[in-house]
């Protein structure tokens, strides 16, 4: 039996626990625990965190409707959470729409997007009954109109951008005039699509979708992005005579990485949103849109962590290198958008003060970071643990197997039980794959 001592805090998941043996433990396990059955890297996924966080935004937001951004992190389980608590769904691509529906996810409560659906993606999802299909370009209105049954009519949304510039890295932003997402509101574009679904007799367009950019700490881009969708609601109603009922604000809020940083709660969203959207739907006279969003990293960002071995310890320049048995194959993100974590010795308590340390990981490319200048015990030595916060959103889901490397396992913990839910790519699984000679 594990005895838990302290709660740990943000950033880390909601279960995680000191215990007394100096482990750190989360949903009851602990880290060491892990690391002997299912070995390292391993990401670590606490369900009740990931529960929790779906409870609070329907708490929170109980008219709207929350769809989980499948990208984040999907698996068999992780849907059927989703499903278990209420959620509907955003997937982006065949594969999640083929996850979700093998676990039975309701075609309905799903939301498919893409800026560049195929004609086979498509085709799938009107043969799945999928409740919204995103228009995200003009050519592809025909060709989803061409693809729906004669006695049916496929709910769609126009996915607009509204000019606003936000996200915490400009990779990340997807809201301005010059990026490939969504239709211009200020060029035309969207209101060229807008007309052109309301002249499909087998599309109903259902209302506006935007989309603005990740990891967002500010309300202040959605109360302007509700403002501006309101008004061109209403510019569709005065130009078409069609009162939309729905208005999609997507996902994109903010979680925190590092202690005594705060993420964008849900609580302060609704808060703000929602009476930016009521007072300009009245000033308008427009009835009050449903609300629909989309948060990904919101929901499952804060209940991974990912467990690394440590490798080696290596003094070289101005700083000391910790080498882990993992590294951007597992978690691009440092590379990719200058992300910071916040690490933790897992596995054995340290009597020695905190030092200095950069983490990289095992590929060949010097940018090849982890955490870049961050506090350990000094002692830190070959063959401990080490646990990263908040690696529970684009992290196993933007995992690659460079320098042949298999991507870790999916870990769910839970009222003191350790599950195996996704498992390690071994060197049989790559192999398999080359199927020339
Ligand atoms: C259309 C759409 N909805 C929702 C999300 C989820 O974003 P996040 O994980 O930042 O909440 C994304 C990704 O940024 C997206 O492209
Ligand atoms: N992959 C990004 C988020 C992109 C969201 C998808 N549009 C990240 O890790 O922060």
């Amino acid at each position: 039996m594990t005895v838990l001592i302290e709660t740990t805090g943000a950033p880390w998941s909601a279960t995680m626990r000191t215990t007394a043996t100096g482990d750190v433990a989360i949903g009851g396990v602990p880290l060491a625990e892990i690391a002997r059955r299912f070995g390292t890297p391993t990401y670590v996924i606490d369900e009740t965190d990931v529960r929790l966080r779906c409870r609070a935004y329907k708490s929170a937001l109980p008219d709207a409707e929350i769809a989980y951004a499948a990208k984040a992190f999907l698996s068999r389980a992780m849907a059927s959470w989703m499903r278990a608590e209420g959620m509907s769904l955003d997937v982006c691509s065949g594969g999640e729409l083929a996850m979700a529906r093998s676990v039975g996810f309701p075609a309905q409560r799903i939301i498919m997007h893409g800026n560049a659906k195929t004609p086979a993606e498509l085709q799938k999802a009107v043969d799945e009954g999928v409740g919204r299909i995103v228009v995200d370009n003009i050519g592809e209105i025909n060709r989803l109109a061409a693809l729906v049954p004669i006695d049916r009519r496929q709910k769609v949304l126009v996915r607009v951008t509204p000019d606003i510039e936000a996200g915490a890295h400009p990779k990340i932003r997807t809201a301005g005039e010059d990026q490939k997402f969504g239709l211009s509101i200020m060029s035309g574009a969207a209101g060229e699509a807008v007309s052109r679904v309301l002249r499909q007799p087998r599309l109903q367009l259902v209302g506006l979708h935007c989309h603005l950019g990740s990891q967002i700490d500010s309300v202040e881009p959605y109360e302007l992005a509700a403002r501006t969708l309101v008004s061109e609601l209403a510019r569709i109603r005065d130009t078409h005579h069609v009162v939309l009922p729905e208005l999609d604000l997507g996902g994109g809020h903010g979680i925190a990485y590092l202690p005594g940083k705060e993420g964008l709660s849900p609580e302060r969203f609704a808060d703000s949103v929602l009476t930016a959207i009521t007072e300009r739907a009245a000033g308008l006279g427009l009835p009050v849109p449903r609300l629909i969003v989309e948060p990904g990293r919101a929901i499952v960002g804060t209940a991974g962590t990912t467990l690394y071995r440590v490798v080696a310890v290596k003094h070289g320049g101005s700083r000391t290198f910790v080498a882990v048995d993992g590294g951007m194959s597992d978690n691009p993100r440092p590379a990719l958008y200058g992300a910071r974590y916040a690490v933790r010795l897992a596995g054995r308590v340290s009597r020695e003060g905190p030092r200095s340390f950069t983490i990289v990981g095992h590929h060949c490319e010097t940018g090849d970071m982890i955490a870049e200048d961050v506090q350990l015990p000094a002692d830190l030595r070959p063959g401990d643990l080490v646990a990263l916060a908040a690696t529970g959103a684009y992290h196993h889901s933007m995992a690659s197997t460079y320098n042949l490397m298999g991507r870790p396992p999916v870990v769910a913990v839970h009222n003191n039980r350790a599950r195996l839910l996704v498992r390690r790519e071994v060197d049989e699984d790559l192999m398999r794959r080359d199927v020339g000679l």
